[in-house]
């Protein structure tokens, strides 16, 4: 039956592959319109000619997002099925050279460099000397150059995984996947201002930092604090675990890591409270900076579809626990005119907060009093009443909102923060999780069979019916997963399921009552009631 099986894998993508040929020959125009080539880079800040911009924009059309998620999970599933074992085994194990190599292409400033060079690429001599070159600005020593002969061997696996081309011998180019890298900044300016590299990008060259430095070396330690019992990790806490002479000292305590992060960083604090140490302030602007890279995983504008906020009564209150800036808040409050938010966030962030707004069409917002901000320690109880500006005390807001909070720590932690808020809610208040939902790499036929019938909104399989892809879409959502996985190594925390998301919230009190999937990704919106 594998031959079958594979047959139907191959149907898959012809399938997929029409229905996308389908949307881009349906759009107007003297010439039928072709999907974006992958050795044509798409530069974010560049002038594109219309038929250029056209094919890129149709790449995020529904229809096109789900045939290519149909696409990669089966190329995914063909691609392990026919592979030789171990040289699937090889691959896996030695990942991590694949997040080095992003990781140098970045820090290097390579992609830059490449953009500069154009379509004929550049020997990696030239790119090696222009490294030099451009480090000289960080104050580096001028003498300081590249191994070229290391140099082409990074690349040469990089374009093995088609995230540049070599398009002669040791001549390497971008393409469509570095270019997502690009800074934007010209080889000059990074030359003249390196520490000015993520300022006014949409931070992905920041994420890709961020991934290869704290992320990375913290996923390196997942083995040995999942299993820190075993004999490497014994040794590594000792390891850590010197006195001032460097020799180990059997009185000295030994050192309380709880998360893979604790061990990478020999650090015995939360991730946050480590990244406010001085010596982390770089690393906290570029946390920021790639954060903003992060929201390219949810369209922020998905939101206003994710719930009836037409139907809630004029003025009704809506809170964004961790709101942030507000960001979210200031995309629903331009949708519904009728509604007042107010953003709850530590009291740095909400000291700064109107100030991002300061020049935006936004600031208006803020000035009618639509949009307030409360400094609100998310695990402390609720101010008893709410007193909004025109409105006067309202007791119970409509809406708890809380996106991209939950995923950040673990289940102890939630529950108590979704504890605090179904205390101060009223009958009618409603809790709106905006996170990621884990579909099950199986078909989840069991959901919520306790509750009797299935929840409104929920999926059993993301799958075509009678494919053989999984349930989940396998590669095609892998990016999802690897998030689950890079929140357990820094955070302790996780990625959570509609069962383990439905179960903790019940156990603060919130009955999980609709789930409504974003589109083309795992982001889902979850709507829980007082239990
Ligand atoms: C991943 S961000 C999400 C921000 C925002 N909801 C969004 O979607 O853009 C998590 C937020 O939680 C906030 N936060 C962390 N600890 C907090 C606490 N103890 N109380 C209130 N907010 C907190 C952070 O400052 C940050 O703004």
């Amino acid at each position: 039956m594998t031959f079958a099986t594979l047959r139907a894998l191959h149907t898959v993508i012809g399938d997929a592959l029409a229905e996308m040929e389908k949307v881009y020959r349906a759009q107007p125009g003297d010439r039928p319109l072709d999907y974006p080539s992958l050795d044509v880079p798409f530069y974010k800040n560049a002038k594109h000619g219309p038929e250029a911009e056209a094919a890129e924009q149709l790449a995020s059309d529904p229809a096109v997002v789900v045939a290519a998620s149909h696409i990669v999970a089966a190329c995914g599933q063909l691609a392990a099925s026919v592979h030789r074992p171990f040289f699937s085994l090889v691959e896996g194990a030695k990942a991590e050279h694949v997040t080095t190599c992003l990781q140098f292409l970045e820090a290097s400033n390579t992609v830059e460099i490449l953009r500069a060079a154009g379509p004929e690429g550049m020997h990696v001599d030239d790119i090696a000397h222009r490294i030099g070159e451009l480090s000289e600005g960080s104050g580096k020593d001028a003498s300081a150059r590249v191994d070229a002969s290391k140099l082409s061997h990074i690349l040469r696996l990089l374009a093995t995984y088609h995230w540049l081309r070599e398009v002669r011998p040791d001549v390497f180019a971008n393409n469509r996947l570095s270019a997502l890298v690009d800074s934007g900044k010209t080889p000059e300016e990074l030359r003249a201002a390196p520490e000015k590299k993520y300022d006014g990008t949409d931070g992905l060259a920041a994420f890709v930092a961020m991934c290869g430095d704290e992320f990375f070396k913290s996923s390196a330690y997942m083995t040995d604090a999942l299993l820190p019992w075993t004999e490497r990790a014994t040794s590594l806490r000792k390891l850590s675990n010197k006195d001032g002479a460097g020799a180990t000292s059997l009185t000295v305590r030994e050192p309380k890591y709880e998360s893979p992060f604790n061990f990478a960083f020999r650090t015995e604090l939360g991730y946050f409270d480590w990244m406010e140490l001085p010596e982390n302030k770089g690393r906290l602007a570029e946390f920021g900076r790639a954060m903003t890279g992060a929201r390219l995983w949810e369209v922020a504008e998905n939101v206003i579809e994710a719930f009836p906020w037409n139907e809630l009564p004029k003025d009704s209150v809506v809170i964004d626990v961790g709101g942030g800036v507000g960001s979210t808040s200031v995309v629903l409050a331009n949708a519904y005119p009728h509604l007042r938010f107010v953003v709850e966030d530590r009291k740095q962030v909400v000291d700064i907060a109107p100030s991002i707004w300061g020049s935006t069409p936004h600031a208006e917002l803020l000035g009618l009093g639509r949009v307030s901000y409360l400094a609100q320690d998310f695990f402390q109880p609720q101010p008893p009443h709410i007193d909004i500006a025109g409105v006067g005390i309202v007791s119970f807001p409509s809406v708890y909102l809380m996106r991209g909070c939950t995923h950040n720590w673990p289940d102890r932690d939630v529950q108590r923060m979704l504890r605090l808020l179904r205390d101060s809610a009223g009958p009618s208040t409603k809790l709106l999780l905006v996170e990621v939902i884990l579909p099950l790499a199986c078909s989840d036929d069991t959901e919520h069979e306790d509750a009797g019938a299935p929840l409104p909104g929920a999926e059993r399989t993301l799958a075509p019916a009678g494919s053989p892809l999984l349930a989940n879409l396998g590669k095609a959502h892998a990016s999802e997963y690897l998030l689950d996985i890079s929140m357990m190594a820094v955070l302790n925390a996780k990625e959570r399921t509609l069962r383990e998301l439905s179960t903790l919230a019940l156990s603060a009190g919130w009955k999980v009552s609709r789930v409504t999937r974003a589109r083309g990704s795992l982001w889902a919106y979850t709507t829980a009631e007082p239990a």
